[in-house]
């Protein structure tokens, strides 16, 4: 189990990368974050979290959202219905790629990619009559904290700049792999990425994926073995086309956002957020990847 002194080391130990990497602009919101903040929380197996740096400061989950997103699916669908839309395997493209939607003829790589992730927010659309709410609530629950909220500004922004995931769903929409309204879905989207939570939150959330699908309040989310396949699919996709390079780097099942979070476990022991918003060349935190980096060499862990 991690100590206080370790997750501290993390943050003083990046602090001089500060300045290399580039907070995401193309959400105008997203633009407008401090960059200098850096933060990391740890929840041990036992249920207790800790933390350093900025770690009780909320920001943009972003595509951690994703995350929430598939585990909801898995609770309304049958597998079959799930990946007979979506697949399974890595991009090897940007995650807002459009070429791959075309040349696959309209099925997505994977669910954490842009057009999977509206692949999934389109099902989610279709079984729930108020699908925000839904979310919002769901990830309050699984969290502990009930006071979590979207950030309707980050969303609105995110809406009027939203020409190349419009263009994604309309793509796949031709092909029959979308059957909502666009704009709608978009919107559900839009809202589950702007969720604002800090570092706690989310390791207190993603607790479930260390603890075979069971939320730190005991309750069972999805089974062992479908989080034993989330957490391989997290493992191969989950930091898009930085995945092989993460593994390699830090070896745990990961999930990041253009908002310079990520979230990352070790099956059986730990669930872990940092946050640090100057983004690297494939859309992940640049600083939290060296925070998670520092912390698996000092703890001498990895899945592989
Ligand atoms: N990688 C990300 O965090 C991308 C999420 C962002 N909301 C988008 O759709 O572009």
């Amino acid at each position: 189990m991690p100590e206080i002194a370790l997750l501290q080391d993390a943050v003083d130990i990046v602090r001089p990368l500060l300045g290399q990497g580039k907070v995401a602009n193309y959400i105008p919101a997203l633009a407008e974050v401090n960059p200098n903040k850096l933060a990391i929380a740890v929840t041990s197996i036992d249920g207790t979290t800790i933390g350093a740096g900025d770690y009780l400061e909320p920001f943009s989950i972003q595509s951690i959202s994703k995350v929430f997103s598939l585990t909801m699916a898995l609770n309304l669908y049958q597998e079959d219905e799930i990946w007979s839309r979506v697949g399974k395997e890595p991009s090897g493209h940007s995650f807002n790629s459009l070429v791959q939607v075309e040349l696959e003829r309209g099925k997505p790589r994977n669910p954490f990619i842009n057009a999977g992730a509206l692949v999934i927010a389109d099902l989610l659309q279709a079984r729930l009559s108020a699908p925000k709410h839904r979310m919002l609530d769901k990830v309050r629950e699984i969290s502990g904290n009930s006071s979590l909220c979207y950030d309707k500004v980050v969303a609105h922004s995110e809406y009027q700049a939203s020409a190349r995931n419009a263009a994604i769903a309309y793509l796949m929409k031709s092909f029959g792999n979308f059957n909502g309204d666009v704009n709608t879905v978009l919107k559900s989207y839009f809202h589950y990425c702007s969720m604002r939570m800090n570092c706690a939150d989310l390791s207190r959330s993603m607790f479930y994926l260390a603890n075979r699908g069971k939320t730190l309040a005991g309750k069972q989310l999805i089974t062992p073995v479908q989080t034993r396949q989330l957490n391989a699919l997290l493992a191969t996709s989950g930091l898009y086309d930085g995945a092989g390079e993460f593994a390699y780097r830090v070896g745990m099942p990961g999930k990041s956002g253009v908002g310079g979070g990520i979230i990352a476990v070790i099956p059986g022991d730990m669930s872990i957020c940092v946050w640090s918003p100057e983004l690297d060349n494939n859309g992940n935190s640049l600083a939290g990847t060296a925070m998670l980096e520092h912390v698996c060499q000092q703890l001498g862990r990895s899945i592989f």
